[in-house]
C-alpha cells in the first residue's frame, strides 16, 4: 500500500491527471453501461406492460362485465319464470334467449382474445417474466371455455324446455351450473389480475431501482470529480507555491546580501515543475557561486585598498577613514588615545644591510606591535618606517602604558639575521574641542620631541 502511494507521489502532475480521469471516465462508461442494460430491461418490461397487461387488463374487464349482463338476463328469467304464464313463457323470454347467444359469441370472443394475446406474447418474446403462469393461465383459459361452451348448450337447452311442466329440475340444475362456472369464472379472472398486478409491480419496482442506484451513481462520479478537481488544483498550487518560496526565499537572500544556501533551493517531486526546479536551482547555484566570487573580490578589493602590502597593517587611507570615524565618536565623549611610532635610524639599517633587511624589520615591527595591543586597538603604517596604533575607549594613562610595553618589546626583541632596531613613541588623548589635524599633530610632536631626547624613548603629548 505504502509502495504504491509512494509509486504514485513519484508520478508527474500529467500522468497523475490522466490516471485519475481514467478512472473517472472508465466508471463514467460504467455507470453509462448500466444505465442503458436497465433502461433497455425497464423498457422491455413496460412494452410488456402496454402489450399483454394492459389488453389483458381490459379484456377482464370486459368479461367482468359480460359476467354481469348473465346474471341480470338470469335474473329476467328467473322474475319470467315466476310471474309469467309458463305456456307462454318460450315465447316472453325470446329476448333473453337472443341475448344470451349474443352474449356467449362476446365472452368465447373475448376469451379467445385474451388466450392470443398472451400467446403471441410468449412467441414474439414479449413475455419474459412468469413465462410458466403465463402457460397456465392459457389453460385454464382453455378448460375455462370448454366448460362455458358446455354451459351454454345446456343453458340453450333449458331455455327452450321451459314452458314443458316437468322443466324446474332442469333449471334448478342449470342454476347450479351457473354457480360453479361463476366460481371458476371468478378463480380465472383473479388469476390474471394477479400476474397483470405482478408484472406491472415489478416493471415500477425496476424503475425504481434504477433511479436509486442511477441517482447514487451519478452522485459518486460527482464526489469522484470534484475530488479530482480540487487534487489537481491543490497539486498544482503546491508545486507553484515550492517554487515560488524558494524564489522569495533567493531573493530575500540576495537582499540581505548573502549566498544563497540549501534552504533556497526548489524541492519538487518528478513531475513537470522538477525539470523547472531543476533549472531554477542550476541558476541560483550559479547566482550563488557567482555571488561567492563577488564577495571574494569585494573583500580583496578592500583589504588591498585598506591594507598595507608590505606589513599588512592598516594603510594611510584606512588611517583616514578610521581616524574621521573615532573623531565623530570621541566628540560625542567616547575615550581615544594614538600612539605614533617612528623607528630609529632607520635609514641606517637599510644602508648598512640592504633595503630587503629593511622591509624585514619594517614586518618584524608590525608583527610585533600587533601581537602586543588589544584585540580593539587598530595599528596603521603612515609611510615609511612610521605606525600608529588607535586606541578605542582608553585614556592617556594607559596609552602610555602600552607604548612603553611596545617600545620596551621592539627594543629587547633580538631576530636571527635581522638588525636590533628601536623606535621612538609619542602618545596623545583626544581632547575637547579639539580637531583631527591638532589631535595627531600634537602626538607628532611628541615624537619629535622623543627623537630629540635620544629616540627609544616615550613622551606624552
Ligand atoms: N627598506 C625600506 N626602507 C624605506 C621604506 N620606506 C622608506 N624607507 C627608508 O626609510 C628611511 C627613513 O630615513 P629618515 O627619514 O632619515 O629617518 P631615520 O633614518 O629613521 O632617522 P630618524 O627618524 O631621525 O631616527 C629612508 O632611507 C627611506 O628610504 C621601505 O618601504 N622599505
Amino acid at each position: 500500500m505504502s509502495k504504491g502511494l509512494s509509486l504514485w507521489s513519484f508520478q508527474s502532475l500529467s500522468r497523475k491527471i490522466s490516471g485519475l480521469s481514467s478512472i473517472l471516465l472508465g466508471f463514467l462508461f460504467v455507470v453509462i453501461l448500466y444505465s442503458v442494460i436497465k433502461l433497455q430491461q425497464i423498457s422491455m418490461e413496460m412494452q410488456e406492460v402496454a402489450r399483454i397487461d394492459f389488453p389483458l387488463t381490459k379484456v377482464i374487464s370486459e368479461l367482468e362485465v359480460l359476467q354481469l349482463e348473465k346474471h341480470i338476463i338470469f335474473e329476467q328469467i328467473r322474475y319470467k319464470k315466476q310471474h309469467k304464464n309458463k305456456v307462454d313463457l318460450h315465447h316472453e323470454i325470446a329476448d333473453e334467449r337472443e341475448q344470451f347467444n349474443e352474449l356467449s359469441q362476446r365472452v368465447t370472443r373475448e376469451i379467445r382474445l385474451a388466450s392470443e394475446i398472451i400467446n403471441n406474447g410468449i412467441i414474439s418474446g414479449n413475455i419474459e417474466e412468469k413465462l410458466d403462469e403465463h402457460r397456465r393461465v392459457i389453460a385454464m383459459l382453455t378448460g375455462f371455455q370448454q366448460e362455458l361452451n358446455a354451459f351454454q348448450s345446456s343453458a340453450h337447452t333449458v331455455f327452450n324446455i321451459l314452458h314443458q311442466p316437468d322443466s324446474d329440475t332442469h333449471w334448478e340444475q342449470l342454476e347450479s351450473e351457473l354457480a360453479l362456472l361463476d366460481g371458476e369464472a371468478i378463480n380465472l379472472l383473479a388469476e390474471i389480475e394477479t400476474l397483470t398486478e405482478e408484472i406491472a409491480e415489478n416493471a415500477v419496482r425496476h424503475e425504481r431501482e434504477f433511479f436509486y442506484v442511477n441517482t447514487a451513481l451519478g452522485v459518486s462520479a460527482l464526489i469522484i470529480g470534484i475530488y479530482l478537481t480540487l487534487y489537481i488544483i491543490s497539486g498544482f498550487r503546491r508545486r507553484v507555491g515550492e517554487i515560488q518560496q524558494g524564489i522569495d526565499q533567493l531573493s530575500q537572500q540576495i537582499s540581505e546580501g548573502k549566498g544563497a544556501d540549501e534552504a533556497a533551493k526548489i524541492t519538487v517531486k518528478t513531475d513537470e515543475f522538477a525539470g523547472l526546479a531543476t533549472s531554477m536551482n542550476a541558476m541560483v547555484e550559479r547566482f550563488s557561486t557567482e555571488l561567492d566570487n563577488r564577495y571574494e573580490v569585494e573583500h580583496k578589493l578592500l583589504q588591498l585598498a585598506t591594507t598595507d602590502k608590505l606589513t599588512g597593517a592598516y594603510n594611510r587611507h584606512k588611517w583616514d577613514e578610521s581616524l574621521a570615524a573615532e573623531f565623530l565618536l570621541a566628540k560625542r565623549g567616547s575615550l581615544l588615545s594614538v600612539i605614533l611610532i617612528d623607528l630609529d635610524h632607520f635609514k641606517k639599517i637599510n644602508d648598512n644591510y640592504g633595503h630587503d633587511v629593511g622591509d624585514k624589520v619594517l614586518v618584524q615591527a608590525i608583527a610585533l606591535i600587533k601581537k602586543t595591543i588589544r584585540e580593539s586597538d587598530l595599528v596603521f603604517r603612515l609611510g615609511g618606517e612610521e605606525f600608529a596604533v588607535l586606541m578605542r575607549n582608553q585614556p592617556l594613562s594607559e596609552a602610555c602604558v602600552m607604548a612603553e610595553k611596545l617600545r620596551m618589546t621592539l627594543a629587547q626583541t633580538d631576530i636571527k639575521d635581522l638588525p636590533k632596531f628601536t623606535g621612538s613613541f609619542g602618545v596623545a588623548q583626544y581632547t575637547a574641542e579639539e580637531s583631527i589635524a591638532s589631535f595627531i599633530k600634537r602626538a607628532d610632536q611628541a615624537v619629535y620631541q622623543a627623537k630629540n631626547n635620544g629616540r627609544n624613548q616615550v613622551v606624552k603629548a
